[in-house]
């Protein structure tokens, strides 16, 4: 072999060999990045967080023209957590399925699909009209072998996603997204049943006297007053002695129902005790405050409950309300501001209890006992 075409094949090998480098650095990169997406859809803690994640952020992560999104919520478990959560608008949709009907059609065999889609295929994966998807990779979300999703990736470039090519890490990313769905929709359900009391399915009091220190963070950040308001039913001893038990915890039922209807949503009602509800109610001031307690305590007089023999009769409430200004208290320690805003409601319902009931009555905050006069003093 003569020096030239030894020379010739030695570039030869170089070029090969430059070309198979940057190949390998360009997996490693695509891996990388991936290894990334993994850990934050990981670390994704709330539903909201993790559909942001994929529909908007995994568009510009992954250079594609639309993301789209079905979940198979058949009993409204995904939809219920996403109350305040807006989709994005452009080009990316998220569906919620009550039926497999859909997923199944998909995927027969439960195996992603890779390439052109079809026109009647791009419509149900694309819905969003003029979507430019050339390919694009539709991958099964699939939780114990069964479908809870699709994940549908569009590229307007007709070359990305291919038959011939292997995507063994797009199929890793959509096995991570299965579970972390599943994960956050669990885990979400989990705390919220761990924080509504049960018989009224309004908060418990753990989760107002967690709720209690948010709001008065945000209060103090926004320089607005917070009002709490403690409302008690009257000898609902003698309604359970009367109509038995089953009656009184269908009056707990209807009252935290009625409470819950009749305030807004950035309100927060809670079962604080047996017959007792706290309510918060931000950027309030004390004539509204004391103007809501009054309807609240007149609108639930006027409520007809009925026993098992559907015998009517009506129950009153005393009403305690009390305010707070976090920014005039900078020294006081959210927690302890908490407690005393709580302390104030309280001994205010106690007053109301004290002068007659079915009344409100309202304490200043900080509420502080008049200190104890002692005798030998004098
Ligand atoms: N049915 C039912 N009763 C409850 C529940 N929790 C507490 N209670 C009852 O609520 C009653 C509260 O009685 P008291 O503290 O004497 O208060 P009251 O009879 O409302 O009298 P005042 O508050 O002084 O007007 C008790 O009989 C409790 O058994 C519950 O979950 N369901």
């Amino acid at each position: 072999m003569g020096l030239n075409s030894l020379e010739k094949e030695n570039q030869e090998l170089k070029r090969t060999l430059r070309l198979i480098v940057s190949k390998a650095e360009r997996n490693e990169s695509i891996l990388n990045s991936f290894f990334e997406v993994e850990l934050r859809l990981l670390s994704c803690g709330r539903l909201s967080e993790l559909l942001e994640l994929i529909l908007v952020d995994f568009k510009a992560l992954f250079r594609l023209s639309s993301v789209n999104l079905i979940l198979f919520d058949p009993e409204h478990a995904a939809r219920s957590l996403l109350d305040e959560y807006v989709p994005p608008a452009t080009g990316n949709t998220l569906r919620f399925v009550q039926s497999q009907r859909l997923l199944k059609s998909i995927y027969p065999n439960q195996k992603m699909i890779i390439g052109t889609p079809s026109s009647a295929l791009k419509s149900e994966a694309f819905p969003v009209a003029d979507s430019p998807v050339a390919s694009c990779a539709l991958l099964p979300l699939i939780r114990q072998n069964c479908l809870i999703g699709s994940l549908h990736l569009g590229s307007s470039d007709a070359s990305r996603y291919t038959e011939h090519v292997r995507y063994d890490y797009i199929q890793h990313l959509a096995s991570v997204v299965s579970v972390c769905i599943e994960n956050c929709i669990n885990q979400e359900n989990l705390h919220r049943l761990s924080s509504i009391d049960m018989l009224t399915k309004v908060h418990n009091r753990r989760s107002f006297e967690e709720e209690i220190v948010r709001e008065l963070s945000r209060a103090s950040r926004s320089a607005h007053s917070l009002a709490c308001l403690f409302i008690d039913l009257d000898h609902f001893k003698m309604v359970n002695d009367t109509y038995g038990h089953q009656t009184g915890d269908r009056v707990l039922r209807t009252v935290g129902l009625f409470l819950n209807k009749q305030l807004r949503k950035t309100d927060t009602i809670a079962r604080y005790g047996g017959e007792e509800f706290a309510i918060l109610l931000p950027n309030c001031d004390k004539e509204r405050a004391l103007s809501i307690a009054e309807t609240l305590r007149k609108k639930l007089a006027s409520l007809i409950f009925r026993d098992e023999l559907s015998r009517p009769f009506r129950m009153t409430t005393s009403i305690g309300v009390s305010l707070c200004h976090p920014e005039k208290n900078p020294t006081t320690k959210l927690e302890d501001m908490a407690y005393q805003l709580i302390q104030a409601a309280d001994k205010a319902v106690y007053n109301s209890k004290d002068s007659g009931r079915n009344q409100v009555a309202f304490m200043p905050f900080p509420h502080l006992e008049a200190p104890k006069i002692q005798a030998d003093l004098y």
